[in-house]
């Protein structure tokens, strides 16, 4: 069993619980619930877009505690102020460390830019609380889902009026998906091995169409991959424990994005 397979089965009875003591209607009734959505895709391309999505993430299973000392509302201002495309934070409470408060937190700051709610979605319930927390975009894992699965949530994130970044790491997570107009972000870490490969990446890249936007997640430490990953067609760059890493990672992502040619 990898730790993918752990975390969807936990996910699942999580999920279950849940279900069981929230009703969708005080969802539904949340103030989140008539905002006006950011784009993701506009933001990656606006012209002089920075492209980068800065992740907050506490900890994850292959680092343990990247960074447990900083708050959220400190990240997010930073993260504001170094010009990011989009936030990313990890609502995984059991292997991340966060918490859907942590989100609705950024959501009170940022009015600005897109947040991606970052979590492993198991179940069309977790996608009507990500616009409740305020949350403008989800993930969905190719990897943890079927064919029919992603095409069901897909359709019902687009029905909430929330855009969904599509994770895929190989060819078969890229076959699983309808590719038309879609947000596809290649992970990087391979994530039953945790294993990083850039070079993979831009090999799957190849067999994304035009009409995507592309987004590249994990393993990015350096302002020369993505002049490298730019070549590419990538517009979007997803990085969390390169700034998590820092005392300070709202300064580590402005003096990262200042050295981007
Ligand atoms: O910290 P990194 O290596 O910069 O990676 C960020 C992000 O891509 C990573 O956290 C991630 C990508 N896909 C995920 C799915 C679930 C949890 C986490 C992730």
């Amino acid at each position: 069993m990898t730790i993918l397979d752990k975390i969807i089965a936990f996910k699942k009875k999580e999920v279950a619980k849940i279900k069981a003591d929230v009703p969708i209607k005080k969802l539904v009734e949340s103030p989140n619930f008539k905002r006006e959505p950011i784009s993701l895709r506009k933001s990656l391309l606006e012209p002089y877009s920075t492209g980068i999505i800065a992740e907050f993430k506490r900890q994850s299973p292959s680092k343990g505690i990247i960074n447990d000392q900083v708050s959220v509302e400190d990240v997010t201002t930073g993260y504001l102020e170094a010009n990011v495309a989009a936030q990313s934070i990890l609502t995984d409470t059991s292997f991340f460390g966060g918490t859907m408060v942590d989100l609705m937190q950024a959501r009170s700051i940022n009015t600005e830019k897109p947040i991606l709610r970052k979590d492993f979605i198991v179940d069309g319930f977790q996608i009507v609380e990500a616009k409740a927390i305020g949350a403008d975009v989800i993930l969905l894992i190719a990897a943890c889902l079927t064919k029919e699965e992603i095409k069901n949530y897909g359709k019902l994130a687009e029905e909430l009026g929330l855009e969904v970044l599509y994770e895929v790491h190989t060819q078969e997570d890229l076959d699983k998906i309808e590719l038309s107009n879609k947000i596809i972000g290649i992970n990087n870490r391979n994530l039953k091995t945790f294993e990083v490969d850039l070079e993979h990446s831009i090999n799957l890249a190849s067999q994304i169409p035009d009409d995507c936007v592309r987004v590249s997640e994990s393993g990015i430490s350096d302002p020369r991959i993505i002049t490298g990953l730019k070549e590419y067609n990538f517009k979007g760059f997803l990085i969390g424990e390169n700034f998590m890493k820092e005392e300070n990672p709202g300064l580590a992502c402005e003096e990262f994005i200042s050295q981007i040619r």
